[in-house]
């Protein structure tokens, strides 16, 4: 099967300070890979070149089979919006807009605007007497749980998640990753997952910087 994501012999360095060189990965649908490593060791970096939103130096990323060098920032916009997910740390909610309403968000975006799939999302993060709760009702692990559920909503084939339980306690850390887990597995996305917490992973394929 053809892989969601590959890198291939990816290298980079910040002016004179190199972070990474000769990774290469491939990531098909519904599988998962933890990116490991101390603060500072490129783990944001390396997600961002990824996701075609740092130019690439040395080596090759494809999505789906599809070099992303070369292609323009227009062309590559539109195709990230469609093909990559994110969660970040910080949930980025809108705080005006309802639970609900920020799954939607995206859907505005891109001219696909479907209640039911983005309710449907809620129920599976066992949301759905949250969805028209605005932001700031929510606890800390509701809100990212919200943030998942929309990075979901455009059915992307690749999710890119940067400590995105980084701001939560255990129980509440360890609770969304599963159900994290558990949704891009069954929507068939391929989803990286960078992280310093390698208990928090444990079981999960593995990338080192
Ligand atoms: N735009 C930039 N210009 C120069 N150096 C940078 C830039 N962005 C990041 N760096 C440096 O590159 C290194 C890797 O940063 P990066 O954010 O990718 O690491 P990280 O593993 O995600 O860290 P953390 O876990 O703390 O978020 C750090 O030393 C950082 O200071």
């Amino acid at each position: 099967m053809r892989p969601v994501l590959e890198a291939r012999d990816l290298g980079f360095a910040y002016a004179n300070s190199p972070l990474f060189r000769g990774l290469s990965f491939a990531l098909g649908p519904g599988e998962a890979l933890a990116v490991l490593g101390p603060s500072g060791s490129g783990k944001t970096t390396l997600l961002h070149l990824l996701a075609g939103l740092l130019p690439l130096q040395e080596g090759e990323v494809f999505w789906e089979g599809r070099p992303i060098r070369g292609l323009g920032e227009g062309a590559l916009a539109r195709l990230r919006l469609g093909f990559v997910g994110f969660v970040f740390q910080h949930h980025f909610l809108f705080p005006e807009l309802t639970a609900l309403e920020n799954v939607l968000a995206p859907g505005y975006l891109l001219g696909r605007v479907d209640r039911r799939w983005a309710l449907s999302l809620l129920a599976r993060l066992g949301l759905e007497e949250r969805a028209h709760f605005l932001p700031q009702r929510l606890s800390g692990g509701e809100r990212q749980r919200v943030a998942v559920a929309r990075a979901l909503y455009p059915r992307p084939r690749l999710l890119l998640a940067d400590e995105p339980t980084a701001s939560l306690d255990r129980r509440q850390a360890r609770e969304v990753l599963g159900l994290f887990l558990g949704l891009a597995r069954e929507v068939g996305a391929a989803l990286l997952l960078a992280t310093h917490d390698e208990a928090l992973v444990e079981g999960l394929p593995a990338l080192r910087l």
